[in-house]
């Protein structure tokens, strides 16, 4: 018979779970695998709150199991290591983000793309090599392969650099591959939330012109005279859609639910590209006539990998960059998932788990 999560493995562990799609969390006792030899274990001290997690606990892509411990903007301190560890010792600042395993034997392996591995093992919800279920870093302990951890920069604070874990690469990554860092070049980002904050301000460290696409004229001032983007337009207005209309090389689309993508389309010059990140739940109308007319490219993007995670956190230090954090105890946890369904946060929660998670 299958052993109990808090029997499974050695090490006492805690944290807080859903148990059922209401997505309600609470206090859960489960366990941590004993450090294997290229393992690293560490104290969790911060821990971002991504919208992916609100659509797992409440299973809104249809792949939750439950009791579900989500997490995957993890950060904390290394308190062991493996004896085949190479690149971290007691004491490192470290951060784990989207996944924890992968076959290492497959073509996107070998191009250290593990985000795309047929067998990516994601760090909560997923079946380990070992055959136990993966916990996130809503938990005070956490371990990870080496290959999957990830430096630190000793100039960024813990607790507003942990969502670049998650938010971060997820922008980075597409940034970088579709060639949206070119000096000169006009640059969407819909939808400004964790992630599409996170993207404004990579996109200016690379030197582009950033215009952010929102439903909330709210956010105008915060993002042109804050976050440092060019220009704004509401979404909703057609006049001010109407007047962007073939200015644009690239956008991101952050949107975590559906909407339509025909006024989009209309933004970008001729072979420009509309890149999803935002996962909605069911699918997007995709309107083919203006795909036809200027050669256009959608395209989609999924985290990326550990060489990638590195780069992304290196230059995140090197130009100080980090999310616009709300930093909360766990037991606000459930409030703070009601508010970000909301769109009622500036722009991402962290969980201060160091200081505020007691084990029961
Ligand atoms: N591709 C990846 O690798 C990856 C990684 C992380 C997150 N995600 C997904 O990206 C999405 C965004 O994540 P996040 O953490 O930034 O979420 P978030 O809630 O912080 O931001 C989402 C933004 O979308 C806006 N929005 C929501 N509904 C909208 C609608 N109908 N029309 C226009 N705007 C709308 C919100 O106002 C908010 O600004 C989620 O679906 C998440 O699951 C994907
Ligand atoms: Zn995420």
């Amino acid at each position: 018979m299958a052993k109990s999560p808090e029997e499974e493995h050695p090490t006492k562990a805690f944290g807080w779970a859903a148990t059922d799609p209401s997505g309600a969390l609470s206090p859960f006792k489960f366990s941590r695998r004993a450090t294997g030899e290229k393992d690293v274990r560490f104290k969790v001290l911060y821990c971002g709150i991504c919208h992916s997690d609100l659509h797992m606990v409440k299973n809104e892509w249809g792949s939750s199991t439950y009791p579900l411990v989500p997490g995957h903007e993890i950060v904390g301190i290394v308190t062991e290591v493996g004896s085949k560890v190479e690149k971290f010792k007691v004491g490192d600042k470290v951060g784990v983000g989207c996944m924890v395993g992968a076959c290492h034997s497959c073509d996107s392996c070998a191009d250290d793309l593990e985000n795309y591995c047929p067998k990516i093992i994601l760090t909560y919800g997923a079946t380990y090599y070992d055959g136990t279920t993966t916990h996130g870093g809503y938990s005070d302990v956490m371990i990870a392969e080496e290959r999957y951890v990830v430096r630190f920069p000793d100039n960024l604070p813990l607790d507003a650099g942990a969502p670049l874990l998650c938010a971060g690469i997820t922008v980075y990554s597409p940034l970088q591959h579709f060639g949206f860092t070119k000096p000169g070049m006009h640059i969407g980002v819909v939808g400004l939330g964790g992630l599409g904050h996170v993207a404004v301000k990579f996109a200016k460290a690379f030197g582009v012109k950033v215009t952010v696409i929102s439903t909330s004229p709210s956010k105008k001032k915060e993002a042109t005279e804050h976050l440092g983007a060019d220009s704004f337009l509401v979404s909703r207005d057609p006049d001010q859609m109407q007047a962007a209309m073939g200015t644009m090389d690239g956008i991101i689309d952050t949107v975590s639910a559906v909407h339509p993508l025909f006024p989009l389309i209309g933004l970008l010059k001729s072979h420009g590209k509309l890149v999803m990140v935002g996962a909605p739940d069911r699918p997007l109308e995709l309107p083919i006539f203006p795909l036809l007319m200027g050669r256009k490219i959608v395209a989609g993007s999924c985290i990326g990998g550990m060489k990638e995670t590195q780069e992304m956190i290196d230059f995140a230090g090197k130009h100080n960059i980090t999310a616009d954090v709300e930093v909360i105890s766990i037991d606000y946890v459930n409030t703070a998932m009601e508010r970000l369904r909301k769109a009622d946060v500036r722009y991402r929660f962290v969980i201060d788990i160091g200081n505020t998670l007691k084990a029961a």
